[in-house]
């Protein structure tokens, strides 16, 4: 299944500089990991703010919360999932 996610990143400006920047690199090590193992197929920052679109293929509801939930940054991130099907005009549905 496919899942639209926009999280928008609010860490708190008082956070310990250290712990920001570890949060930030384990972060990047688990997108990257989802990103090669096909979980994360899309990941766009949206210009102008500190907030990113994203496509997650994953199994189900269930994955995907679990994927969100275990993110580094997911205490500090406002998350919105759009479930996605396809489109009968697309492409890939008129071959
Ligand atoms: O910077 C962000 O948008 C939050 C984030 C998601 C994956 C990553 O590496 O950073």
């Amino acid at each position: 299944m496919l899942f639209h996610v926009r999280m928008d990143v609010a860490i708190p400006r008082d956070l310990d500089p250290e712990e920001r920047t570890r949060l930030v690199t384990t972060e990047k090590a688990r997108a990257l990991d989802l990103q090669r193992s096909g979980k994360w197929v899309h990941l766009w920052r949206v210009v102008g703010a500190y907030s990113n679109v994203s496509v997650f293929d994953v199994d189900g509801t269930d994955e995907l919360h679990d994927i969100l939930w275990n993110l580094p940054l997911f205490p500090f991130m406002t998350i919105t999932v759009t479930p996605l099907t396809e489109h009968p005009s697309a492409l890939s549905a008129n071959p």
